[in-house]
């Protein structure tokens, strides 16, 4: 029988999708998350690398591989709320109709600063929506990415990612940008966890899947700047931009990354069924991170 898989295929997991080889027996679609999100509650894929808020809400029907995920401690680069008015002034927010971790981590943000801005579901760019009476905007992912950059670069060889200002100028206004991974990181200290890698209980993906993702995973982290120059061409970003976007994440949902999960589910889902992981790998299963 086919195993079905489905990918969120942001640039941010390149460095595990992108050198991996199928399993016979397996299949992959890919979409933006909140298309895989719907596609693994609804029994369309058997497995897909999930909006964690998701997981968190489903934890009585689903499990997460033990050592896969997109996290990040401090700035993500590709979560942000962009604004024309400072945080505390913000009155109408528009959220991407992409992402569902990324708002529950807005309205966990907004909250814990006391702040009760709407915020509605609406499409397009920050430039256009904050042109139509949004007075911010949250996107997320590859064009995220490339917008933040056109607001806040160049980087320059004296400078680097995070001496980047948190001020830009697009379609002619100064708009500030607040990176969401940062700020949790502000109020907890603990990495971010935005994706896990979920399936429905009682039906783990194969072995030779989960060890193809293992091996995918330590090939693409151990040539990063190759995985990394490839896909600078396809954002048309530099390079050393994308090289320390990619250098920046946690994919192995290690014990901080936990920590940082539990915080979350508790501030974004309170009374939560309690969140199940498969078996950890077994010592011969065990992938170093650099290839070799
Ligand atoms: C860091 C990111 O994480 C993604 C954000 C998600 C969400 O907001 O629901 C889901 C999966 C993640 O891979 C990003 O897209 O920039």
């Amino acid at each position: 029988m086919t195993y079905r898989a489905g990918w969120i295929h942001f640039t941010n997991v390149a460095p595990i999708l992108d050198s991996l080889q199928l399993p016979d027996g397996v299949t992959a679609i890919t979409g933006v998350p909140t298309e895989m999100n719907a596609a693994l509650l609804d029994g369309r894929v058997d497995i897909a690398n999930i909006s964690v808020v998701e997981f968190i809400r489903n934890a009585d029907t689903l499990e997460a591989l033990p050592d896969f995920s997109v996290s990040v401690l401090g700035p993500v680069y590709s979560v942000n709320l962009f604004h024309t008015a400072p945080l505390q002034a913000l009155r109408r927010i528009a959220l991407t109709s992409q992402s569902a971790t990324s708002v529950a981590l807005l309205e966990v943000v907004l909250k814990e600063r006391g702040l009760t801005p709407v915020l509605e579901r609406a499409e397009g760019t920050p430039e256009t929506l904050l042109a139509t009476g949004f007075d911010g905007v949250l996107r997320i992912g590859d064009s995220a990415l490339r917008e933040w950059y056109a607001a806040v670069g160049p980087l320059t060889a004296e400078t680097t990612m995070t001496a980047l200002p948190h001020t830009g100028r697009a379609g002619g206004q100064t708009i500030h940008v607040t990176d969401l991974a940062e700020e949790w990181f502000a109020i907890t200290g603990h990495p971010f966890v935005f994706a896990v890698w979920a399936y429905r209980k009682g039906y783990p993906p194969p072995p030779d899947l989960v060890q193809a993702m293992r091996e995918a995973r330590r090939d693409g982290l151990g040539h990063l700047a190759e995985v990394a120059r490839r896909h600078a061409q396809k954002l048309g970003l530099p390079e050393r931009v994308v090289q320390h976007y990619l250098w920046n994440f946690r994919y192995h949902l290690e014990e901080p990354d936990r920590l940082g999960l539990t915080e979350f589910a508790l501030k974004a889902v309170p009374g939560h069924a309690p969140l199940h992981f498969g078996p950890k790998p077994g010592r011969a299963e065990k992938t170093s991170l650099v290839s070799g």
